[in-house]
């Protein structure tokens, strides 16, 4: 298992989840967050050329830390990191998805909302998990809930994060990172708004720093 992909995305602390079609739409984003420092981005399976687009970051961007999201079933683990991608995002937490993504070595990152989820990811040996959909699974004070009795689980809230609400979030120690689609909006990608996504991607990183009390 690739333990530095989880450490990089601790670092990163923010992971921009992107709706992209194709090669050339995947490399030009790309492009697009390492202009903006944030060189990291989950590629959800929700468009039928996201694959190609997964595949051209991986051999045309090697910088940016790529995974993929939405990943439903143990053929599409396969799938994926076999287009590059270095870490496996799922909205929940079903085993075959994660035995698989253990038999390739990759991080896998499964959803949870409720502690028998939690339970769950924990018996099939992960501490690593997504809190989706972030917002209606409580927010902020369902991490801090879950967090008492499953004090070595480390979370990253995905679903409703922006920026408004993004350091309730990454101000809770049992949080590594947030994952939203906030700065990648689909229709800044389909109208080529590669600066905007930049523009948003740099406001990111910048309001994710510590701040000076940290
Ligand atoms: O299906 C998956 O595996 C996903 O990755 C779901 C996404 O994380 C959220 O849909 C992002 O939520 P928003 O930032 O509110 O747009």
């Amino acid at each position: 298992m690739d333990a530095t992909v989880l450490d990089r995305i601790a670092a990163l602390r923010i992971v921009p989840v992107v709706v992209v079609d194709g090669a050339d739409e995947g490399a030009r984003l790309a492009d697009a967050l390492m202009a903006g420092g944030l060189p990291v981005a989950e590629i959800t399976l929700r468009l039928p050329n996201a694959l190609a687009a997964l595949r051209a970051v991986a051999a045309e961007q090697p910088d940016v830390l790529v995974g993929a999201g939405t990943v439903l079933t143990a053929a599409q683990v396969d799938e994926v990191v076999d287009a590059g991608a270095r870490f496996v995002v799922s909205p929940g937490t079903f085993e075959p998805v994660i035995r698989r993504a253990q038999e390739r070595d990759v991080p896998i990152l499964p959803g949870v909302a409720t502690a028998s989820d939690v339970m769950r990811a924990l018996d099939l040996g992960v501490r690593t998990v997504k809190l989706f959909p972030a917002s209606v699974a409580g927010g902020p004070a369902a991490i801090k809930a879950l967090s008492a009795p499953f004090p070595q689980v480390r979370f990253m809230p995905t679903g409703g994060v922006n920026a408004a609400n993004l350091h309730d979030y990454l101000d809770l120690p049992s949080v590594i990172a947030a994952g939203g689609s906030w700065m990648v909006e689909r229709p800044l990608v389909t109208a080529g708004d590669w600066a905007e996504i930049s523009r948003r991607a740099a406001e990111a990183v910048a309001l994710a720093a510590p701040t000076t009390e940290d």
